[in-house]
């Protein structure tokens, strides 16, 4: 197949990409990707006759004057249009065959494909950044070959003085670079040594720098040989106490001492000063070791289907909160790990991580290292090369942690798979993990496990499972899906462990509240709840929902909220800049209307933006209960370093009564003292301008109450609202998934959503609001003419400026089984001017 142009065309309609020389073919070019700082395209070049290439070689081109580092990505038939072929050079050479296996390029190309992205820009997502440009290619003797008086054998000067630099050394290796400062003429020498087999090249993956190193004290002897003062005897003691051995830093903390005081005790022979490396990986506290629990007869039941499993299947997990999935993972993965193999566990965020990682550490030890992108470059590059030589076999990381090179795959797990941080938003490829996971576990031919307590739609309809579901209409409309998508196997965790109840849910109505003269944003109950904690000696979490700017309109009278008249979604409050008219728009189909004064069905002026953010709640809290200890755990107190550990350690040692946050608390926390979960505004959550807002609501409410009367105590929550009856609210206080899913269903389907249609958003910006909105314009009216294409817009997004750029979208919704043949997506970029940047998401999951 004749590939024009690597960025977009032949792939787009997701034909199999060539990947190896077939017999019936023959390729004369290839496409690398270089390694060269700023260049980001794909370069051409010739097949050296006598050389064998494959994708995901590592090779040597010639680069200007240079000669450089190049990955293999693809065979070309003929030249680009654009180049003279005698203008094409030849490859120089393969340094390391088969660094990659051919699965992982096929990934990295269905990927390309399906989200209409360059190759390049998935494969600056896949590898942690500068990989070539820090690997080192190394020349090495193999004496075995080497004759004796192999010097006579030489004309070439250049060979002959490789030859003797090599030799001079035991190991006779040397890296190009400095074999190349050494020999003039070294490329023509290093050829000839290679040619005849007395040396091979290889490359050696970098370590990313210098290994760090730092200051450690160890304990020598007691000091008791030595008159010593009554001061350096203590620090003696403690550093006894600590197991003989600190880092200089801590030693000097824990001691109260100082490095010259320190220095002393040295010189006198009690203690060692030394210079330590640190390995950059995530530190983490040392973690006990941990036994499989025996498991509930739905767990073992679980486990043996997936143990039963052989090659790629899809699986359900559906377990209600508390019902102990991750027992199951762990227990999934043991036998595997005996066996060599390995396993990938991709988690939604790093504020749950650390509870979670440790369980994992605490059964595997450090055969579990831990990606994702909040490590820093050092220690992603060096946790990405340990993962890559095989040094560890249990990967658990975020979305990204999907390209991991984990040798050996054979269970791919996702946990909370419903979570929307498995999904990239930008920069492109706007790839979904889950996808991505499902197609890794096709081409590893290996299990994939999606576990939550609330599947998202997609996997729910998928699911297929006699008698797992209810009569009629859904399960038409299901079964018609299901021709379209691999379906799913469904194992099922139906109870809590220990048979403990899920807690039960009490709805505030705050409409009654206000009636009632209670203007505080806690109701009577949850106040009286909040008084309990203490003396009780519970402990309690807060959940805020705080969205940014967006936000949305409800009367505090009537709890009305306003609506776009052309679609089911409510209207987005927004605030372009200072001074200018308050808005109310649609994001759909981009219907406005000023903000009116008074409600539009009761006429009362109590019309409310929402949206308090948990800083206003934090204070409010103090001023109400100045006895209550409260952790706020929200993006902002978490941004450091170990934040996320630190607050919930202290919170898990009872050095607060509440933890008071946002999203991140409703995932995977096991805390077994938290008696009670409250829900300040759950409207915040129902009424985003969003078709998933329901799918959402449901799974974050059903998420944080989860969290409660997990241990002996039972639970408690309180959620509070303005709009009681909405049928979100009735399906978290009976926890009630599938008639929820149903309805949910039934009307995605009459409005052609996702899982039933399809959606790709094009996201255009730019700093010219006029020339941004034109593009738009053009670009939508291109697509007019495609049949079996709904187009949504241009409108503006709901926060139209962000850091100085104007931002518009179009919405394109197609059926899910007929997906129409779109259009050269070259073209479309074309008509792009330079000054605007086009996004293109494929199944968008936020849509604002
Ligand atoms: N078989 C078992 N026997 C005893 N305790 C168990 C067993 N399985 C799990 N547990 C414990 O039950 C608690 C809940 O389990 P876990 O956190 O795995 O549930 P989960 O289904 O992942 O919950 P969620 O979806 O709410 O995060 C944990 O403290 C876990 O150690
Ligand atoms: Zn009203
Ligand atoms: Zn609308």
């Amino acid at each position: 197949m004749y590939i024009k142009d690597v960025s977009l065309s032949a792939v787009a309609v997701g034909e199999p990409v060539e990947l190896y020389q077939s017999k019936t073919t023959f390729y004369s070019w290839i496409e690398v990707l270089v390694d060269c700082p700023g260049s980001s395209d794909l370069f051409t070049y010739k097949l050296p006759e006598q050389l064998e290439i494959k994708p995901g070689d590592i090779l040597t081109v010639p680069f200007g004057a240079q000669q450089v580092g190049a990955i293999a990505i693809r065979f070309l038939s003929q030249p680009p249009a654009d180049l003279a072929p005698e203008k094409i050079r030849e490859v120089e050479d393969v340094v390391s065959r088969g660094f990659f296996p051919s699965t992982y390029w096929e990934l990295l190309n269905r990927i390309a494909a399906y989200y209409y992205t360059p190759l390049i820009q998935v494969i600056r997502v896949a590898l942690p950044p500068g990989l070539l440009g820090r690997s080192q290619r190394r020349l090495r003797l193999k004496p075995e070959n080497i004759p004796n008086g192999a010097e006579n054998f030489l004309r070439s000067t250049a060979a002959l003085q490789i030859l003797k630099i090599l030799q001079s050394q035991q190991d006779g290796d040397y890296s190009f670079k400095y074999l190349k400062r050494q020999v003039k003429g070294f490329d023509w020498g290093k050829k000839q040594l290679l040619e005849r087999g007395w040396a091979e090249n290889y490359l050696e993956l970098p370590r990313y720098s210098k290994p760090q190193t730092k200051l450690a004290v160890m304990l020598v002897n007691n000091g008791l040989y030595t008159k010593l003062n009554k001061r350096q005897q203590e620090i003696l003691k403690l550093l006894g106490d600590h197991g003989g051995e600190l880092w200089l830093t801590e030693c000097v903390e824990i001691c109260k001492t100082t490095p010259p005081t320190l220095r002393g005790l040295e010189q006198k022979g009690c203690i060692l000063i030394e210079e330590r490396e640190i390995l950059r990986r995530e530190q983490s506290p040392l973690i006990a070791g941990d036994q499989a629990k025996s498991l509930t007869d739905a767990q073992t039941h679980a486990l043996e289907r997936i143990r039963s499993l052989n090659g790629f299947a899809k699986v359900l997990l559906h377990g209600v909160t508390g019902s102990g999935k991750t027992e199951v993972y762990l227990q999934a993965i043991a036998p595997l790990l005996k066996e060599g193999k390995s396993a990938l566990v991709l988690v939604p965020e790093i504020g749950l991580t650390p509870q979670l990682t440790d369980r994992f550490r605490a059964r595997f030890g450090n055969k579990v290292q831990v990606y994702h992108s909040a490590l820093s470059e050092g220690e992603r590059y060096d946790t990405w090369r340990q993962i890559f030589m095989g040094e560890v076999q249990v990967v658990i990381g975020t979305r990204s942690a999907i390209f991991t090179p984990l040798p050996n795959v054979d269970l791919i797990i996702l946990d909370e798979e419903h979570d929307s941080s498995f999904k990239q938003d930008s920069p492109i490829p706007t790839y979904h993990a889950r996808t991505v996971a499902q197609w890794r576990a096709e081409l590893e031919n290996c299990p994939l496990i999606l576990g939550s307590a609330t599947p998202c739609l997609e996997s729910w309809v998928s699911v297929k499972e006699e008698g797992s579901r209810g009569e009629g209409e859904i399960n038409n409309l299901i079964t018609s899906y299901q021709s379209t998508v691999p379906s799913l196997q469904y194992l099922s965790l139906p109870e809590r462990i220990n048979s403990r109840p899920l807690p039960p849910v009490e709805i505030v109505d705050m409409r009654q509240e206000l009636q009632e003269g209670n203007r505080s944003i806690f109701s009577r109950s949850l106040q009286e709840a909040l008084e309990q904690l203490q003396e009780r000696k519970q402990q309690g979490i807060l959940f805020i929902h705080r969205r940014g700017h967006s936000t949305f309109v409800s009367c505090r009278s009537c709890g009305y909220v306003l609506e776009c008249p052309n679609c089911d979604v409510s209207l987005a409050y927004h605030h372009v800049e200072e001074g200018t008219p308050q808005l109310l728009r649609c994001h759909y189909c981009n219907y406005g209307r000023s903000h009116p004064p008074y409600c539009p069905k009761c006429s009362s002026p109590y019309l409310k933006f929402f949206g308090s953010g948990t800083q206003r709640v934090a204070q409010e809290l103090n001023k109400q209960f100045p006895h209550l200890r409260l952790i706020r755990f929200d993006r902002d107190t978490t941004r450091n370093k170990g934040a996320h550990r630190n607050l919930l350690t202290q919170f898990a040692n009872g050095e607060a009564d509440l933890l008071v946050g946002t999203q991140m608390l409703s995932k995977g926390l096991d805390l077994p003292q938290v008696t009670l979960v409250g829900v300040v505004a759950a409207d915040g959550l129902l009424h985003l301008s969003d078709y998933r807002a329901s799918e959402r609501a449901f799974q974050t409410l059903t998420q944080v109450a989860g969290r409660a009367g997990r241990g002996e105590d039972p639970g408690r929550v309180i959620v509070q609202t303005y709009t009681p009856e909405h049928p979100v609210i009735e399906a978290v206080k009976t926890h009630d998934y599938q008639s929820f899913c149903d309805a949910e269903l039934a009307q995605r389907q009459a409005l052609n959503y996702p899982p039933m249609g399809r959606l790709i958003l094009l996201r255009l910006s730019s700093v010219d609001p006029i020339q941004v909105q034109n593009t738009a314009q053009i670009i939508a009216t291109n697509f007019s003419d495609q049949e079996g294409l709904e187009i949504l817009g241009p409108a503006p997004a709901s926060i139209l400026r962000v850091a100085n750029r104007y931002r518009w979208q179009i919405l394109l919704k197609f059926a899910a089984d007929a997906l129409p043949t779109l259009s050269d997506w070259q073209e479309i970029r074309v008509l792009c001017p330079a000054t605007v940047s086009l996004t293109i998401d494929v199944d968008p999951i936020n849509i604002m």
